[in-house]
């Protein structure tokens, strides 16, 4: 049975998308059969594994607003072991037209519901707003992981982030829980990044994990080459710290 994983922060270009990739490519490479469920109009997690939009027939729109069944949207990537279900522009619409629809917010849990036993772990790539897509990915999910940037305004934001959480725990989703939070973007040469870390731990305990992610040149330039940073450069320290990631998640399962 998949653990599903919403990697959310409705804070822009906080990493959400880099996580997403470069975990499930790691987990992967742990042997662990992954989809990501691309839930951003912006496509960047499709792109990120060498996905041409123009090629993609189906997708996550087609399953979320028209109730089409996921497999026939779910694509391999050049990745082993990691699947995706893409996103296009045409799931800018999605947001409205699900406004009217009845249980609106249960479409991604009732799309996903087929495939959970074909996966070790399902990633959800949201789109940096707390709207119906973030909320159906918190509907589906077992957990949600939060990356953080490490910068002054960081915190913010958050605690509108935990609260739409606790709604959703209220109303569709009792169980869903933390996953973690991870800091992202880490510059090392400024003292500003390591308050940062210190007020995050204060704030979130043992939900941070121990790794952090550098800002690192390598993983802005992978997405580009449309692969994940362990192909792209293996041997970097980009690849290094998300193997680092991967691990601590695996053994916050058990594994
Ligand atoms: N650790 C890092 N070091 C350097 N660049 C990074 C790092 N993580 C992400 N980036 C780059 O920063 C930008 C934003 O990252 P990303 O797309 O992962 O964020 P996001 O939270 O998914 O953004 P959005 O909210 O738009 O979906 C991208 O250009 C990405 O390549
Ligand atoms: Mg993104």
């Amino acid at each position: 049975m998949a653990h599903v994983i919403a990697v959310a922060n409705q804070k822009g270009g906080v990493g959400k998308t880099t996580t997403t990739v470069n975990l499930a490519a790691c987990l992967a490479n742990a042997g662990k059969k992954i989809l990501i469920v691309d839930d951003d109009a912006q496509g960047n997690a499709t792109s990120g594994v060498g996905i041409e939009k123009p090629q993609v027939k189906k997708d996550i729109y087609n399953v979320l607003v028209d109730e089409e069944p996921i497999d026939e949207a779910i694509l391999h990537t050049s990745h082993k072991g990691v699947d995706i279900v893409p996103a296009t522009i045409q799931l800018a619409g999605a947001e409205i037209e699900l406004t009217s629809q009845m249980a609106r917010e249960m479409r991604l849990k009732l799309g996903l519901a087929p495939v959970l036993d074909k996966y070790d772990y399902i990633l959800i790539d949201c789109p940096p707003s707390l709207g119906q897509l973030s909320i159906n990915a918190f509907t589906a999910s077992n957990s949600i992981l939060i990356p953080v940037q490490s910068e002054f305004y960081a915190l913010e934001g958050l605690g509108q982030l935990l609260n739409t959480v606790k709604l959703v725990q209220k109303h569709f989703n009792p169980d869903l829980a933390i996953e973690g939070v991870l800091l992202t973007m880490y510059d090392a040469r400024t003292n500003l990044g390591t308050q940062v870390i210190s007020e995050v731990r204060s704030h979130f305990g043992e939900h941070v994990y121990e790794t952090v992610i550098p800002r690192l040149t390598r993983l802005a330039e992978a997405p580009s080459y449309g692969e994940p940073i362990v192909d792209f450069d293996p041997r970097s320290r980009a690849a290094k710290v998300y193997e680092d990631l991967a691990k601590e998640v695996l053994a916050a399962h058990g594994e």
